[in-house]
């Protein structure tokens, strides 16, 4: 069974406390989200393996480090994971971007997929999904779906606010995949948001309500 993290960070808490408010405008839900998006990326590259090497300063050789892992790749599932993109390729910028297009069918509630578009070395990276909201899974689900199927074996899956129905069924279908979020919230309604939430994340983001 993966892990599920909850980043309690401050800062993450009070920015995630203004991106919920109903009063909170297009361009600062924007701009909140990007920087809760590199808050939590700066979380979650906490454990990547470093290797040490040496560096010359202008004083003398020094012991030091970088990373070592596999190389990294961020996956916005389509289209509020864009909104979480740019925060996270601020600290990571040499990370590859797939895109994953999903919309949630209003009346099934059912993922379908548009679009996939990833980095041609799949199985030698290690992905990160995002999408601010883990509601039903469906989509957390078919996007980690697709990606496995086109060759990638490393995934974790990062979002602000999560759902317990959410977070049950992700770590069900894919166990294997650890589950990173900003806030766990009580329920789902009647019409699959989360309760309380921010609402719609895509309509938010982008101005289209
Ligand atoms: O866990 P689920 O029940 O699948 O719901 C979560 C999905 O719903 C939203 O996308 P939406 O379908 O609204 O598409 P959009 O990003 O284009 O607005 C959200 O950004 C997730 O992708
Ligand atoms: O609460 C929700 C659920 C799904 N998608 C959203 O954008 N918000
Ligand atoms: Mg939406």
């Amino acid at each position: 069974m993966g892990k599920v993290h909850v980043f309690d960070h401050p800062l993450i808490q009070h920015k995630l406390t203004f991106i919920r408010d109903v009063n909170t405008g297009t361009k600062e839900f924007r701009e909140l989200v990007d920087e809760v998006a590199t808050l939590m990326a700066y979380e979650i590259t906490r454990d990547l393996p470093l290797r040490k090497t040496e560096v010359e300063t202008p004083v003398q050789m020094a012991e030091s480090y970088v990373l070592a892992g596999k190389k990294l790749g961020i996956v916005p599932i389509l289209r509020a994971g864009i909104g979480m993109m740019d925060g996270i390729l601020k600290l990571i910028p040499t990370a590859k971007v797939g895109h994953i297009g999903l919309y949630r069918d209003p009346e099934t509630l059912k993922p379908i997929e548009y679009y996939a578009k990833l980095p041609s070395d799949v199985g030698e990276r290690e992905f990160i999904v995002v999408d601010p909201m883990l509601a039903t899974g469906g989509s957390a689900i078919a996007a980690i779906d697709s990606l496995k199927t086109r060759g990638a074996t490393h995934i974790r899956f990062m979002c602000l606010i999560a759902a317990p129905e959410g977070v049950k069924a992700l770590a069900d279908a894919h166990p294997d995949v650890d589950i990173y979020i900003a806030a766990l919230d009580e329920k789902l309604n009647d019409h699959g948001y989360i309760v309380p939430g921010l609402g719609d994340a895509g309509d938010r983001l982008f101005g289209t309500k």
